[in-house]
């Protein structure tokens, strides 16, 4: 649904140190797949552990609109009876994905080679964002489109009749394209090929798997190259969603920049293909252990144990930006904190996320007298021993840069406000009673 609530101003004080467990909601990416595989599975796929943030409620809802059963029957306990491949049918009304990009380019592609009908909606944010990225490769399967100009929301999608399998390059490192072209390739006969530049988040590969989907997976001289086999027989699967490491990051990153924190994050997921924040913050000499490793519904798991301790500004490699996309916006608050520069190389797509990240944040934060240098593709961060505060930072729709500079002012001389918490919801719909209770100062101003 779009976010059109009054804007919730919010102030982030100095405070304390942080102390106590953080039980972060379940991954944003895995809940979406769950709903989407769910309903294009035959039977019931029950799933627990489902994040219940606004951009995965509304993907639950779409999937009705498709003519699948979706169910809650406790919290992040759902079901989902789905219809098939090829078996979604046309919506009655248009599909609204509020804010959330992986929902409405996901479902895109899950659509698109079924000869169905249906018009996709989102915010304002989702609406400025880039579809053509999707909507070309999907036209190769013979799915035709209707945009605004530009290829924005809102479009409209007739589905292909006699769809033909497609091998798409795509030119951007996306797990949202690959996983697109993924779902539209079920629906169609012979295999559907995508070779991205940099491995992405895995997370459609697995599950397609473990759905019983035929799929591989091979380095190639021109990347990371996925095959995937269509029509197959979905068979459903229990799913239990592992805590999301990009929500995890806001507490870790309060622990490691509040004084005297020491605050344990339990079973976040450790997927390779996710794990880039923790690998750079370990660079920069963070205090974290990664406690009891073990697998969790086809996931590696841990649970991370996080001090308050010096850092370290590193320079961040571009092939490392896929691992941990989300992940800037706050790595760039942590910077502030460390010593030395924290260069951030290969970053242009959060250019296109619910903001452009790399302009939301060095504004926000020169506001609250950091410096910091960008170019369109990276950000440079100069750390300094005590971060003034005092500024407001705008948000711009984004929950990544709402929590991030509440995150900062826990640690800055002054407080720190945004303009709106509200956005907070589609990722972290309990951030700030969870920061609370670590002993975060957050209000309502
Ligand atoms: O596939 C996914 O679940 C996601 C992929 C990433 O987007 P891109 O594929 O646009 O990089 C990421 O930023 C987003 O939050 C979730
Ligand atoms: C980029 C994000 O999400 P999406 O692309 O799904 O809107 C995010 O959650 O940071």
């Amino acid at each position: 649904m779009s976010h059109s609530a009054e804007p919730r101003p919010m102030t982030a004080r100095r405070t304390g140190p942080l102390t106590g467990e953080a039980l972060v909601p379940g991954d944003k990416s895995i809940s979406h797949r769950a709903l989407i595989l769910g309903a294009m599975a035959v039977g019931e796929t029950r799933i627990t552990g489902l994040l219940e943030g606004q951009d995965v409620l509304d993907t639950a809802r779409a999937m009705q609109a498709f003519g699948a059963q979706v169910d809650r029957h406790g919290p992040g306990d759902w079901s989902v009876h789905g219809v098939g491949v090829g078996g979604f049918r046309s919506p009655d009304s248009v599909i609204d994905c509020g804010n959330s990009g992986t929902g409405v380019r996901l479902i895109m592609g899950a659509m698109a080679t079924t000869p169905i009908t249906a018009t996709f909606t989102g915010d304002a944010s989702l609406s400025r964002r880039p579809m053509a990225r999707v909507t070309d490769p999907l036209a190769q399967f013979g799915a035709r489109f209707t945009a605004r100009d530009g290829g924005r929301l809102p479009i409209t999608i007739e589905g292909a009749t006699d769809p033909v399998p497609v091998t798409y390059h795509t030119p951007v490192a996306s797990a949202q394209i690959k996983s697109a072209i993924l779902l539209a390739g079920l629906n169609v006969p012979g295999d559907t090929v995508v070779i991205e530049p940099e491995p992405t988040r895995d997370h459609s590969e697995r599950m397609l798997a473990g759905f019983g989907a035929q799929i591989r997976t091979e380095t190639v001289p021109e990347g990371h190259k996925v095959t995937l086999t269509g029509r197959p027989e979905l068979r459903p699967q229990p799913i239990a969603v592992p805590r999301d490491p990009s929500s995890a990051a806001f507490p870790v990153a309060a622990a490691l920049i509040v004084p005297g924190s020491d605050i344990r994050v339990p079973g976040v997921s450790r997927n390779p293909t996710r794990d880039g924040l923790y690998v750079t913050l370990l660079e920069m000499g963070a205090d974290i252990t990664f406690d009891n490793p073990r697998e969790e519904g086809g996931e590696p798991v841990a649970d991370l144990l996080v001090r308050h301790g010096p850092l370290r500004g590193v320079t961040v490699p571009a092939d490392r930006a896929a691992s941990m996309i989300d992940e800037f916006p706050i790595l760039s608050v942590i910077a502030a904190f460390a010593t030395g520069t924290t260069v951030m190389n290969g970053v242009a797509e959060l250019r296109v996320k619910e903001s452009d990240r790399i302009d939301a944040m060095a504004q926000g934060l020169r506001a609250n007298g950091v410096r910091v240098d960008e170019t369109p593709d990276s950000m440079t961060v100069h750390g300094m021993a005590r971060v003034p505060g005092g500024g407001h930072a705008v948000t711009h729709l984004d929950h990544r840069i709402a929590m991030s500079f509440l995150v900062l002012g826990l640690a800055t001389d002054q407080p720190v406000t945004i303009d709106d918490a509200g956005p907070i919801t589609t990722s972290f719909p309990d951030f700030t009673p969870l920061m609370t209770l670590l002993g975060a100062s957050l209000s309502s101003s």
